[in-house]
């Protein structure tokens, strides 16, 4: 499978992290780290959504695109304190996190509400990074494979060949986030080439070897090079190294050397 294929995308997920000021400051920090990528990967921080504006203010004109971290599945309507897809457009906004695993384990979010979340952000010319992974326990049990196919299955339902090239995919091993464990380059390969593979099995080869598949999980300064460096791990969904812009960088340098 031929990587050039497809485009590398290093995104940060600043999760609940960064007042306005904050946000700028780290964004002001990144963009002349970073623009050395323009034309070579994609660079994306998603952000809270009070920090969205200041965001895409901040780095207008930069190769820095922005990202939100959920998206509401209606148009609109009553449902307090929910962000639609059109508002984040409207904003300038490109990409959208969807069933990260913190909204899973904390807020209820289930398959069937990434799925419809995709569906709206899609509809919505949105880009959506959907994120998938097994708990410890059901790597320990050996079914990570049948979560990530379920996973992959629900998450992607109705969503066609055309608008699946939309789509970047996130493995993230749920025992790896935040934690500082990282998954091993083998062990992050084998899940990221297998959800390729279902992918291929649901659409076509050409169509899964077009799809950005990212790794989550304690990526950092330190492990990014050779985890980026696998056939199927085409970028990274970053955390906690995110916050930090020469840390950031050294990820998206290792991507755009890789
Ligand atoms: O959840 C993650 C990115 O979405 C990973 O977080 P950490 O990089 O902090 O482990």
């Amino acid at each position: 499978m031929n990587k050039s294929l497809r485009k590398a995308i290093i995104a940060g997920n600043w999760k609940m992290n960064k007042t306005r000021p904050e946000a700028k400051e780290l964004l002001e920090a990144i963009k002349p780290l970073v623009a050395n990528a323009e034309g070579k990967i994609e660079v994306i921080a998603c952000v809270p959504f009070t920090n969205l504006e200041t965001a895409i203010n901040t780095t207008a004109g930069s190769n820095v695109k922005v990202g939100a971290e959920n998206v509401h599945f209606e148009k609109s309507g009553a449902f307090t304190g929910e962000i639609s897809a059109d508002m984040l457009t409207e904003l300038g906004v490109e990409y959208v996190v969807i069933g990260h695993s913190e909204r899973r384990q904390y807020f209820g979010e289930t398959d069937e509400t990434v799925n419809k979340r995709t569906l709206a952000a899609l509809e919505a010319g949105l880009k959506p990074i959907v994120c998938v992974g097994e708990l410890k326990w059901e790597r320990q049990c050996n079914i990570t494979e049948e979560v990530i196919a379920r996973q992959i299955k629900l998450d992607l339902w109705d969503v066609t060949a055309e608008q699946v090239k939309n789509v970047v995919i996130a493995y993230e091993p749920v025992w790896a986030i935040g934690t500082g464990l990282t998954a091993t380059p083998d062990q992050a390969q084998e899940v990221c080439a297998f959800i390729r593979a279902q992918l291929a099995k649901k659409y076509d080869q050409a169509t899964a070897d077009a799809v950005t598949i990212q790794y989550g999980g304690s990526m950092n300064a330190g492990n990014a090079a050779e985890l980026l460096a696998q056939p199927d791990i085409d970028g990274g969904l970053i955390g906690g190294a995110s916050l930090k812009a020469a840390d950031f960088n050294t990820i998206v340098q290792a991507a755009v050397n890789g």
